[in-house]
């Protein structure tokens, strides 16, 4: 993809959203938190990275409703899918991001085609004529009509499983190559609102909970890998696995304050998902370029 695309995908985002000032094209509405990462030994096993290797290191973490809308109700149905994006604060000073949202599989599987989709929403308004833009774009991309239903408001943002959604592959230190897909889950377990109560909820009910909630009790979630057969898609994000795929822990998130300056931390911020580390690369997934794309546009329009 070039350019222009992720170009394209942030004017139509910043026309569906509107265009706010120092706020992202997307998932807008935000909090900024610190904790870290503790490894587990079958991590290490499975890839060299050093992030996998121990001891523990620090991460930014930073949760966030969807919609380039910065004023978003959190139990709005459009704040769905809730975000998890990860810094990890590796031990020879480098970084690794890792962004991740509450979808189980993505609607569409290139950045041409969410470009395309976006497009179409802009133009399927209440008075837009049958079949609508979007109508004809579902009808020939299915998991358009099914994914966003796979997300749903959480009673915290600590309460929700986060997928990576694309795919990417663990080396480990023989240079053996294993696909496979993040998974975060809390410790907790997840607790999902019925739509009914989310939307009575307060405006501010998710980024208002979770400073005290961690204040009180860190927050932990297992950080799994699904693993991919040989066989199943890492190029179609609309594909997810089967359940019965093996699932690796990679180790614990243990999310322990928000940050006092959450609206000044994040602007400095930027999660780009193929930021990665020696030992989990990208795999043929075209989303992870067109994300890394459009996030820098969004990036450099929100920092002028
Ligand atoms: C072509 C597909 C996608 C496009 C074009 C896209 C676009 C964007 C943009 C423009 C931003 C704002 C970036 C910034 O200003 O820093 C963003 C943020 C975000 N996106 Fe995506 N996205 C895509 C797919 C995904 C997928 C598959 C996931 C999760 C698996 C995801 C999760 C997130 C999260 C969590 C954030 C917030 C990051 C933060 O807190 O800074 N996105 N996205």
């Amino acid at each position: 993809q070039d350019a222009s695309t992720a170009e394209q995908t942030i004017d139509v985002m910043n026309t569906l959203f509107g265009k706010h000032a120092g706020k992202r094209a997307n998932h807008a509405k935000g909090v900024v938190a610190e904790g870290s990462f503790t490894p587990s030994p079958e991590a290490a096993k499975i890839s060299k990275a050093s992030l996998f290797q121990g001891p523990a290191v620090p991460v930014t973490i930073r949760f966030s409703d969807a919609t380039g809308v910065p004023t978003i109700s959190d139990g709005a149905a459009n704040a769905n899918p809730h975000g998890m994006a990860l810094k990890f604060k590796l031990s020879d000073g480098a970084e690794m991001d890792v962004v991740v949202n509450a979808l189980a599989y993505f609607p569409v599987a290139t950045g041409e085609e969410f470009r395309d989709l976006l497009k179409a929403v802009s133009e399927s308004g209440p008075n837009a004529q049958k079949p609508t833009a979007l109508e004809r774009f579902v009808a020939t991309h299915p998991a358009a009509a099914t994914a966003g239903k796979t997300a749903k408001t959480p009673s915290s943002l600590a309460r929700q499983t986060y997928n990576g959604v694309n795919a990417f592959i663990l080396v480990d230190k023989d240079g053996q190559r294993q696909p496979f897909r993040f998974k975060f889950v809390p410790v907790e377990g997840e607790e999902i609102l019925p739509a009914d109560e989310a939307a009575k909820r307060d405006p501010n009910f998710l980024m208002d909970e979770i400073g005290p909630r961690l204040a009180k009790e860190p927050a932990r979630f297992r950080v799994l890998a699904q693993l991919a057969e040989a066989g199943d898609p890492t190029n179609d994000a609309t594909k997810p696995w089967p359940d019965s795929r093996k699932t690796v822990e990679l180790g614990t998130l243990t999310v322990t304050k928000a940050v006092p300056n959450s609206a000044e931390a994040e602007k400095a911020l930027l999660f780009m998902p193929n930021a990665l580390t020696d030992g989990i690369e990208v795999s043929d997934d075209p989303l992870i370029d067109a994300r890394a794309q459009a996030y820098a546009v969004s990036f450099g329009r929100r920092s002028q």
